[in-house]
């Protein structure tokens, strides 16, 4: 394929550690052979991510090392945060920290507070990270960090105490020009801010250590609503490229109601989409018309469940994928698409609003069907655009108004689209590829200007 030529030179002086331990008496093996004669490891999120990256870099013709070097993270931290629970008791947690990449600019990524946190996991999405801001062009690099704790089962002042201790434990490798770590899921304004509190008393005041804070503790206004807002701009692109129109009339499903989900919904059903299903952990809603999104809005913050509100009817939230749409956009956790259910889908376009929502063999189904994934790297990165956003607002201290950065996010989205457009149907690939291959060509661009010695 023909894409723009790439300076590695560099990068070509690395080839030397690149050794093959046996080479077979038939003649060196290239790297492509040798890692198809490799057992490939469990499937794992980690390994997951790394086999939608191989499949771009099988279309770049990086050095081996290079292409070691960017599948594998920089840094990964775990540490261990003792507390005092509220019965006097002491609890300890597994927290982790993990720095993919640095190349074009500070470690940036979320902190996610969830049972299901581990290694793997945050290795990937610390991955996903990098090829995010890359693929956005925004000026960092991709980190991801959590903690493996049940929030429900947490008081606030739990909380709170496990957070400062996360700070504590991490302030070594982070900075506010090092490592600026963000919401995700179970995390939210509040943790945020007892985060930039905690970094403050040992370093002084500092608002750019972290973003998605509070409004009124230097968090930018629209970062809120921002991978929401942004996914609705990604779907907006993607009709209007694929010659289907605009989001008013067609039909949304969502699974997931939290930060993302509740508002993509409520700015699809702004804009005249109607929202026809959505799902959270505990159950799901469904109205054929429509669901009054405000509505249900309320009813969900008033602590009722989505499952009870009146203008829907129940659905078992196993079948929220299957829900015919025009569009469906995961918002939750990963690895809900599978090989096993992908052939359930009834839309023409996923929109990845979750990371990592779809695995490589759902993925293949999908393309089979025709159904187009708007990808994750792309779809959601409206997040940390607007952390960008902040973290360049909180350097200058100074403020923008909300449409300033509402119109600012929707040009990094809608120039984003339209290169990796651009490369899919030039170079007859998918999004997620073309996507993928942009983003490597720029990580891996910065990191030989870079130099390695
Ligand atoms: N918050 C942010 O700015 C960003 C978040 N993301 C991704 O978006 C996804 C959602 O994140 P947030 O909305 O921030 O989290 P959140 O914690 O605010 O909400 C998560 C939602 O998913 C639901 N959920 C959990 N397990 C589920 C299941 N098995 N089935 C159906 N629903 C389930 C929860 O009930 C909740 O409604 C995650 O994959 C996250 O990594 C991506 C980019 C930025
Ligand atoms: O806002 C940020 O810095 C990162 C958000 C995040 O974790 C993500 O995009 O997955």
């Amino acid at each position: 394929m023909t894409l723009p030529p790439l300076d590695l030179q560099n990068a070509e002086a690395m080839q030397a550690d690149w050794t093959v331990a046996a080479t077979p008496a038939s003649g060196p093996l290239s790297a492509r052979k040798l890692a198809a004669l490799t057992p490939r490891p469990p499937a794992s999120h980690a390994a997951n991510t790394n086999t939608f990256l191989s499949e771009a870099l099988d279309h770049l013709n990086f050095p081996p090392a290079m292409r070691r070097l960017l599948l594998t993270p920089q840094r990964e931290v775990a540490v261990k945060l003792a507390i005092r629970r509220d019965s006097g008791e002491l609890a300890t947690f597994h927290a982790f920290r993990v720095q993919h990449d640095d190349s074009r600019g500070p470690f940036k990524g979320g902190l996610r507070y969830s049972p299901e946190v581990d290694l793997d996991d945050v290795r990937s999405l610390a991955s996903l990270m990098t090829w995010k801001t890359a693929v956005m062009d925004i000026p960092f690099g991709g980190a991801k960090g959590g903690i493996c704790c049940d929030p429900r089962q947490l008081s606030e002042r739990e909380l709170e105490a496990l957070t400062r201790k996360l700070v504590q434990a991490l302030r070594p490798v982070l900075g506010a020009h090092t490592d600026i770590p963000a919401p995700d899921m179970n995390t939210g304004a509040r943790e945020m801010g007892w985060f930039m509190d905690e970094y403050s008393k040992a370093v002084g005041f500092t608002p750019g250590i972290v973003t998605g804070k509070p409004v009124h503790l230097h968090g930018s206004l629209g970062r809120e609503a921002a991978t929401g807002r942004g996914t609705v701009f990604a779907i907006r692109e993607l009709l209007q490229a694929q010659g289907l129109g605009g989001i008013a009339g067609k039909t949304f499903v969502i699974q997931g109601f939290g930060n993302v989900g509740s508002w993509a919904a409520r700015i699809l059903h702004e804009q005249g989409g109607r929202v026809v299903a959505v799902a959270d952990a505990y159950g799901a809603v469904a109205a054929e018309g429509g669901l009054d999104v405000p509505a249900l809005v309320q009813h969900v913050t008033a602590g009722e469940s989505l499952a009870s509100f009146p203008g829907g009817s129940e659905v078992p939230k196993e079948r929220i994928l299957a829900v015919p749409c025009d569009v469906l956009i995961p918002a939750a956790i990963g690895g809900v698409i599978t090989e096993a259910n992908a052939g359930a889908l009834q839309c023409t376009i996923v929109a990845e609003a979750a990371n990592g929502p779809i695995t490589p063999d759902g993925d293949q189904v999908l393309r089979r069907r025709g159904i187009t994934v708007l990808p994750d790297i792309y779809c959601n990165g409206g997040g940390v655009t607007v952390s960008y956003f902040e973290w360049s607002q909180n350097l200058q201290s100074y403020r923008w108004t909300e449409e300033e950065v509402n119109a600012r996010l929707d040009r990094t989205m809608t120039e984003a689209f339209r290169g990796i457009w651009e490369v899919a149907t030039r170079e007859r690939l998918p999004l997620r590829t073309a996507a993928f291959v942009i983003a490597l060509q720029r990580v891996a661009q910065a990191r030989a200007n870079r130099g390695f010695d």
